[in-house]
């Protein structure tokens, strides 16, 4: 290139910069157009969770920066033109991975061929209602959707219930869908699970990312048990165990675990509204676990179906510490329950067994008509 001149050099640079980047480019919306877009539905979706939910799944944050996605929103007819409203701001947001936003009050529509599920969709308890009212109009709103999922969803939907009563919610979904596997079929306790870190994290001073394996068994009510038995945090001399670092048995036995309890009545006190941003964020972290896997030894909490691990009832939604891999959860197995804890575990499956016989007297009196 000695001889050539100046103009031509800069010439040959520039176009070969310029061949670079058409390559680079193509390469990129190549491996871009790979992926398939996944179709989320989430329904009550002109709800507060779900004005904080799906920005959040339109960004990335649930399932990756670079997965395409179809939103399906749900609401109810009296929701629709709010439902509307947040379709529009979607379209508004020009997110990069939004392919597309279906908004519907036609529970068939909303559920055809979704890759997952979040229902957040629900009933809420109004003042002066019944226990029983709130869960009688919970059981049908969830039995009829579980048809819509079993007859419309894509295969192998992975579906989370984050609308209270959450467990029992995924209960009736899992009774009343009984050709989706027990195994796609899980409730939020990841908002618990958080929380408790959070906590421990403010206690001890210390980066909430530092703080791993808190565990919410149970119940999404205030019976859950949050047990910092087997919770560590990593400091610059290595993992120790959370007990041994706050050294406060007492406060961990009963201002700790009264605190992830009553945390959602907190929330609704100080905010007149129950959580929001918090609750999206769990459903986003539930997914993505649960897609992508936990990392190596670590566990989250999630309410799966009981196989009678830890003596807890089958068939149960209840809350255990699972890992993740290839896309399934597993619950941790072996870990050692003191009677403190064993107590505890046992009060909120109580409640759930209860809960779970409310639902179907609910179920009974609605078919006597
Ligand atoms: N599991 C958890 O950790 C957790 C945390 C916070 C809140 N929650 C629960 O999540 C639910 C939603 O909370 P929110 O604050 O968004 O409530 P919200 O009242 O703001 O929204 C609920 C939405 O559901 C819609 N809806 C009602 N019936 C429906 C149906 N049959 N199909 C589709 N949509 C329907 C309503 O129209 C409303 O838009 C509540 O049940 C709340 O108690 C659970
Ligand atoms: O909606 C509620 O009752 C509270 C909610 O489940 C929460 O934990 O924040």
């Amino acid at each position: 290139m000695e001889n050539v001149p100046l103009l031509e050099k800069i010439g040959v640079v520039t176009v070969c910069g310029a061949l670079s980047y058409i390559i680079v480019r193509h390469i990129w919306s190549f491996l871009k157009m790979g992926k398939e877009p996944i179709r989320v539905l989430v329904t009550g979706a002109a709800g507060q969770i779900g004005y904080a939910l799906v920005p959040m799944i339109a960004r990335g944050v649930m399932l990756g920066p670079d997965q395409p996605i179809i939103l399906h929103l749900l609401d109810i007819e009296p929701a629709a033109e709010a439902l509307e409203g947040v379709k529009m701001e979607l379209i508004d947001s020009a997110f990069p991975l939004l392919e597309g936003v279906v908004a519907t009050t036609d529970v068939i529509k909303a559920c055809e061929g979704v890759d997952i599920a979040i229902m957040v969709g629900g009933f809420p308890r109004k003042e002066g209602m019944e226990r029983k009212e709130v869960m009688s109009k919970n059981t049908s709103i969830y039995k009829a959707q579980a048809s819509a999922l079993e007859q419309h969803a894509a295969e192998n939907c992975k579906i989370l219930v984050v609308a209270n009563p959450a467990n029992t919610n995924a209960l009736i979904l899992k009774e009343f869908a009984p050709s989706i596997p027990e195994k796609n079929i899980t409730c939020l306790t990841q908002l618990d699970h958080n929380r408790a870190l959070g906590q421990i994290s403010e206690r001890l001073n210390v980066p909430v990312r530092d703080v791993k394996n808190v565990i919410i068994w149970g119940n999404h009510s205030s019976t859950q048990y949050p047990d910092v038995n087997h919770a560590t945090v990593i400091t610059s001399n290595g993992k120790k165990p959370v007990r041994e670092l706050i050294a406060d048995d007492y406060w961990l036995n009963s201002q700790f675990i009264a605190t992830v309890q009553q945390r959602g009545a907190a929330i609704i006190k100080a905010r007149k509204l129950s959580s929001a941003l918090s609750a999206a964020g769990a459903a986003c972290d539930h997914i993505r676990n649960w897609v992508f896997g936990t990392p190596k030894g670590t566990w989250v909490s999630m309410g799966v179906c009981s196989d009678g691990s830890y003596g807890i009832q089958p068939g149960l939604i209840y809350s255990f510490p699972v890992t993740c891999q290839n896309g399934e959860w597993s619950i941790v197995q072996g870990l050692k329950i003191n009677e403190f804890s064993r107590e505890k575990m046992d009060e909120t499956a109580k409640e759930l067994a209860e809960e779970k016989e409310l639902a179907y007297s609910c179920l009974k009196d609605q078919a006597n008509g």
